[in-house]
């Protein structure tokens, strides 16, 4: 029986981490005060889409404010947002043994790289969770999109192994692969969604079938395209439609595109970018992991990319002028209408 360490109980550490309790893993939770207090309150409730509605009462978590010293766990998952990293990182080192495998769950493409240099010792791997986990309300996290979790590994990584044959029973697909870069770039593309997104104060489902936000997402996903062809970089298909084609879809009429890109359109009401959370709760966003990565590609081919540059001063500068942002708004903003 696995025994998983999540480092970070928001709502990836609790999906990811309760399905993992459901499938049979030992599972520890560290989280902040707010998250222990609800989870102790109310247990975990874990639902999706798909008609999962599982609860785990308080009385089965194991729950802690920090990594417990001496627990030696098979695996841990890495679930806090980019900006604690670093410090998520150094405190599971103190806590676990050297070579402990450690899974970066997180968006972005530099969260492993970062985590690695702040804890050597432990063994790093990159991970992508390609659905939406909104927190419903406390203890309640619930998915409202679907696909397969991937993380890099090698055959010998047994604990990995052993995690992806639990999850499997749930069904929890995970898929195991040699390098993760060609889908964590390919998530991150989709991920330039999360700041048009949170500025447009909607829910996922609502702001896609506006074809003006489609269309800030189209120019920013394509400027973000010409740079990874620039840079030779390959890309995962983690949609039905290619990169270059959804961007075309993406500009389409929405009765045209609600046809063409259905299977994209297939979530909960309710689900909305981690990006919408970090807004609404005054919270440092990801902006920088995700636009801000953009700017650095393009910086370093000699290049710029002023519209993913606009929008991370957009979202950069978001505590200052709250609002929310039209589709003609935000056009504006980028320079793109
Ligand atoms: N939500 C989603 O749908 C998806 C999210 N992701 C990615 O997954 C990662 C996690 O996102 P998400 O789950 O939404 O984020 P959340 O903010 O919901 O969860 C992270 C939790 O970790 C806590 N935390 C931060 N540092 C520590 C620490 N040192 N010790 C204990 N707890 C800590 C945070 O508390 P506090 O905020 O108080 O510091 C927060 O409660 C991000 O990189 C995100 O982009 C990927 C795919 C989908
Ligand atoms: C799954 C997705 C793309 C949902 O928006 C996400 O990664 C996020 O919200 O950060």
């Amino acid at each position: 029986m696995t025994t998983l360490l999540v480092m970070g109980a928001g709502s990836v550490g609790c999906f990811v981490g309760g399905c993992s309790q459901l499938a049979g893993c030992t599972v520890h939770f560290v989280g902040r005060p707010r998250m222990l207090a609800a989870l102790q309150q109310h247990g975990m409730r874990l639902t999706d889409q798909d008609g999962l509605d599982r609860h785990l009462p308080a009385a089965q978590l194991h729950l802690h404010d920090t990594p417990p010293p001496g627990l030696q766990p098979d695996l841990a998952l890495l679930c806090v947002k980019s900006g604690a990293t670093a410090e998520a990182a150094a405190q599971l080192a103190q806590a676990l043994p050297a070579g402990t495998p450690v899974v970066s769950l997180q968006n972005g493409v530099g969260n492993t790289e970062l985590a690695r240099r702040a804890a050597p010792a432990l063994q790093w791997h990159a991970g992508m969770v390609p659905f939406n986990i909104a927190e419903l309300s406390p203890g309640h996290v619930h998915r409202g999109t679907d696909g397969a979790l991937a993380v890099q590994a090698q055959p010998s990584d047994a604990a990995l192994h052993a995690w992806q044959a639990a999850l499997a029973a749930l069904p929890l697909p995970l898929k195991l692969l040699p390098d993760l870069a060609p889908v964590q770039w390919a998530k991150l593309l989709l991920n330039l969604n999360n700041p048009v997104n949170a500025l447009s104060g909607l829910p996922l489902r609502a702001q896609l079938l506006e074809r003006g936000y489609r269309r800030v997402l189209a120019a920013l996903q394509e400027e973000a395209l010409d740079l990874l062809d620039a840079a030779g970089r390959p890309l995962a298909r983690l949609t039905p439609l290619p990169p270059r084609q959804l961007v075309r879809v993406l500009r389409l009429p929405t009765w045209l595109f609600q046809r063409l890109a259905a299977r994209m359109l297939r979530m909960d009401d309710r689900a909305r970018s981690s990006m919408a959370d970090d807004l609404a709760l005054g919270r440092p966003t990801e902006i920088d992991a995700l636009c801000g990565e953009v700017v650095r590609l393009a910086t370093q081919l000699g290049r710029a990319a002023p519209l993913n540059a606009r929008m991370l001063a957009l979202v950069q500068h978001w505590p200052a002028q709250p609002r929310t942002y039209t589709p003609q708004d935000l056009l504006r903003a980028l320079g793109t209408h």
